[in-house]
């Protein structure tokens, strides 16, 4: 049904008329429409007009007297800046003048989609030609970017990430899907995308008026790099931060979770190279709920002038308050394209990356590491020294390393010897098997040199551990209590991907992702030892209740068991058989 017919409820309401693509015919799209689901639509509870009007699985349920509605949901790509990308006419002064500041040169994108569609996103392409500049010659690689289409290939190397190293074949066919787009070293030194010359209004930036956010002075020194004390500050001690979470952490559970007292978000990782292309489905990585109010966007990229300019893109498109690079990335899918973990064997291009994209900015820059590429070589303690000068105000160490992936835990006696070579005014924050309230004491509390930790598959398996730290105790939830925070998570789910077939469609998908962490939980009230340990695999048992024992099965057939009659969230044979 026409999207504009199907809101309106009004077959007048279509500008295109005859020639629309889709349906007018409203009594035969009812006919074939599946009966509406148990429950209320998530727009009527909030009083708004649901956006989906007659396509909504629940439009018995709507109401006509709505005041009009809001949406609570920002950070979205405008169109004109989407065209500009896709023309690779957006322009970058800032991150161009500060790479020829530093003396390092561009890479320009060459002609992508043709490339590739065969060609092993783990093979250095023999065609492209790279020219590295003096910090970049010591690496024994030639690297190349990647465009890692955000869709579905990254999302599941990162979901078999939640705990399992990845074998071979994962990553082969994860990275025959994605497209791979070859970036050269622009021979000619520093320079715009754009090289037309005519000339242009000193009050226009990429034809479009220069954002509110961007201070003046901006446009009359691009080089000078913000002096730390100048950036607005953001205290992260004590502050509980929700880690950023590829698939798993996106905008409905992140909503959750600061109902459950997480203070710091953060948006799944973006590839650079994706988000400057204009890949609306990256773009979508950013978004922000208004329930979100210390919240980051993070980002993934190779090269400091792919990085830099990234930062300025967001830095003028979206709203943040702190931007998050990703230099712990273990996929190789990432790693072989020579960003995420693969940065930890490249100290100078840190530097650089660092040094560049902290001066497009003014709002903080932080950096995720793990503590080493390979086991038994760390490299954390090295760079913590160094990268508040070059303009970072935070830097998250997860406690292992790139080889280690997830197995043995988080080496949190080395995190604490980072953080102790660590700058007073460099923010520490420590990251790794965060499980209970006691966990956090240990490692917040407990030193003066970590300003907070970062928790990640404690807030996948239990996300209420926010509100344990919080109040000071391990909370025996009932399975009553869980099943209200799944109704949760299903309402900001329909609210934000839709309350269509589509949008329940989706919402059941991500529903049942987050249900392979939860099912991992075991209740304080069954345990002889409290608490429990983020690696436990307890042998199957039976709960205080029927609904307890089913949420503990690691069968999707039993979650979704405890669904139907309670809130109406029916699975296909189809979506479950996946
Ligand atoms: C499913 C999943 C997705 C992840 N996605 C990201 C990501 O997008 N960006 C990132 O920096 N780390 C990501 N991580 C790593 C976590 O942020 C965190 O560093 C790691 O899980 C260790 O913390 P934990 O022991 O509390 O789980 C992900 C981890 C998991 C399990």
């Amino acid at each position: 049904l026409c999207v504009a017919v199907a809101k309106s409820g009004n077959v007048d309401a279509c500008k295109f008329g005859a020639s629309c693509r889709f349906t007018h015919d409203i009594d035969a799209y009812l006919a074939q429409k599946p009966a509406d689901l148990e429950g209320t639509c998530p727009f009527t509870v909030l009083g708004q007009p649901c956006p989906y009007g007659l396509t909504c699985r629940f439009s018995g349920t709507h109401k006509d007297n709505h005041a009009p509605s809001e949406s609570h949901e920002i950070n979205t790509l405008s169109k004109d800046v989407q065209k500009l990308l896709w023309k690779t006419k957006y322009k970058f002064p800032r991150a161009s003048e500060q790479i020829k500041h530093l003396g390092l040169k561009e890479v320009i994108k060459i002609k992508a989609s043709a490339l590739a569609e065969d060609r092993s996103a783990d093979h250095d392409n023999p065609d492209v030609s790279c020219e590295l500049n003096g910090d970049e010659k010591t690496e024994s690689s030639c690297n190349t970017a990647v465009n890692v289409e955000h869709d579905s290939s990254l999302c599941e190397e990162m979901d078999k990430l939640g705990g399992e190293p990845l074998d071979g074949d994962s990553v082969a066919r994860a990275a025959k899907k994605s497209k791979i787009e070859v970036v050269e070293i622009n021979k000619g030194g520093a320079g715009t995308h754009d090289t037309k010359t005519e000339p242009e209004d000193p009050n226009l930036v990429n034809g479009l008026e220069v954002p509110l956010n961007i201070p003046s002075s901006c446009r009359v020194d691009l080089v000078e790099t913000p002096h730390l004390r100048e950036r607005k500050i953001i205290d992260f001690r004590e502050k509980l931060y929700l880690a950023p979470l590829t698939t798993v952490g996106n905008l409905p559970f992140r909503r959750l979770c600061k109902t459950l007292g997480a203070d710091i978000t953060c948006g799944e990782m973006a590839m650079c190279t994706n988000l400057m292309q204009g890949q609306a489905s990256e773009w979508a990585l950013l978004r922000r709920h208004s329930s979100e109010d210390l919240f980051g966007v993070q980002i993934c990229g190779a090269f400091p002038d792919t990085v830099a300019r990234t930062i300025e893109l967001v830095d003028n498109e979206c709203s943040f308050d702190f931007v998050d690079i990703n230099m712990g990335c273990p996929i190789d899918l990432v790693v072989n394209k020579g960003a995420g973990s693969s940065l930890l064997n490249k100290p100078m291009r840190i530097k650089s990356i660092v040094q560049a994209s902290s001066a497009v900015t003014k709002r903080p820059l932080t950096v995720k590491v793990r503590t080493a590429f390979f086991e038994g070589r760390n490299r954390a303690d090295s760079l913590v020294s160094d990268i508040y000068d070059w303009g970072a105000s935070a830097i998250t160490i997860h406690g292992r390393s790139r080889q280690q992936r997830y197995s043995k835990n988080a080496d949190w006696d080395y995190i604490n010897q980072c953080a102790q070579k660590a700058p007073d005014d460099l923010h520490v924050i420590g990251n790794g098997d965060i499980f209970s309230f006691t966990d956090w004491n240990r490692h917040v509390s407990g030193s003066s040199k970590i300003s907070t930790c970062m928790i990640a598959r404690g807030a996948l398996v239990k996300p209420w551990i926010f509100t344990e730290i919080k109040e000071q105790r391990d909370w025996d939830i009932t399975s009553g209590e869980r099943l209200n925070i799944l109704k949760e998570f299903t309402r900001f789910g329909l609210e934000h991907w839709g309350s269509d077939t589509k949008g329940v469609e989706t919402t059941r998908h991500f529903l049942l992702e987050w249900l392979g962490y939860t099912c991992r939980y075991i209740p304080v009230g069954l345990l002889d030892v409290v608490p429990q340990q983020l690696n436990w695999r307890p042998p199957s048992y039976c709960g205080r209740d029927d609904l307890e024992t089913l949420m503990a099965s690691d069968s999707a057939a039993d979650w979704v068991s405890q669904l139907p009659s309670s809130f109406s969230i029916q699975l296909s044979d189809e979506l479950l058989a996946t």
